[in-house]
């Protein structure tokens, strides 16, 4: 599976820990929830992105280790899991392209919700039982707070899972992941958004020290 063999290569110890936990998160999932009652929340982003080849990879794993895949199998090198996209009218179109050109490339079933996120996850688990919802949460992220890799969904929330299998994960760890795989990312990134977001955002911090770092 070339996400896991991209990582052995590099070489990067630090790297392939992360990755190991991560995956080993996505693997647990599988063995805890049935796979129709588990979904993906993908918006194109960085994070995301990154957690979409990771549930590859443990998908694949999870289906080569359980004697239910074999591994010159190539449609098991894709995790056809149900994915929701909350569309915003106002994001770049960028994004909305990215989203659609990704679940299309990678087959994943994709469901856009046009309403807030509480409504819309509501409707969804009246629609469908779900227990659980991968995110691509990271720590510093506002909503990260008090999250673990395995979270219930808030109080006065529909009731389900959240699996964080990135939370550890730092911007340098992401884009690392990203560039060794040698995945696409949204091509706004390329533009400079992310380091807007970052001096708009709570992660300000970040963005100075990477700055700092590009400019020693
Ligand atoms: C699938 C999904 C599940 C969520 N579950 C919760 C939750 O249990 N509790 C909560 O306070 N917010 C929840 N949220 C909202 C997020 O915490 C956060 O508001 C969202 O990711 C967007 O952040 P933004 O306002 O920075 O765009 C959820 C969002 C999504 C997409
Ligand atoms: N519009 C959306 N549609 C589907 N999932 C979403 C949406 N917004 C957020 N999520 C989910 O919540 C996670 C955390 O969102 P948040 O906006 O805090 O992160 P982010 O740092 O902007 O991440 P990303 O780099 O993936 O955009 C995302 O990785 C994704 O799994």
């Amino acid at each position: 599976m070339e996400i896991d063999a991209a990582v052995w290569a590099s070489g990067d110890t630090a790297m392939r820990a992360k990755y190991d936990r991560a995956v080993y998160a996505v693997e647990r999932t599988f063995a805890l929830y049935p796979f129709e009652e588990i979904a993906f929340s993908f918006n194109g982003g960085k994070d995301s992105t990154v957690l979409l080849h990771l549930l590859r990879a443990g998908y694949y794993l999870h289906r080569t280790s359980s004697g239910n895949g074999d591994q010159t199998d190539r449609t098991i090198q894709n995790c056809p899991m149900r994915t929701i996209y909350f569309e915003d009218p106002s994001a770049f179109p960028e994004i909305n392209s990215f989203t659609y050109d990704t679940a299309s490339t990678y087959g994943l079933p994709l469901e856009t919700i046009r309403t807030d996120f509480k409504s819309g996850l509501d409707a969804l688990l009246k629609e469908k039982p779900t227990k659980a919802i991968f995110l691509g949460t990271r720590n510093g992220d506002p909503n990260a707070v008090g999250q673990e890799q395995f979270s219930p969904s808030s109080p006065g929330w529909p009731p389900f899972m959240r699996v964080n299998p990135i939370l550890d994960w730092s911007y340098r760890d992401v884009w690392s992941f990203l560039l060794t795989c040698k995945v696409k990312y949204c091509s706004l990134y390329d533009q400079g958004y992310d380091l807007f977001n970052l001096f708009h955002g709570t992660l300000r911090l970040e963005a100075y020290m990477i700055l700092f770092q590009m400019h020693a």
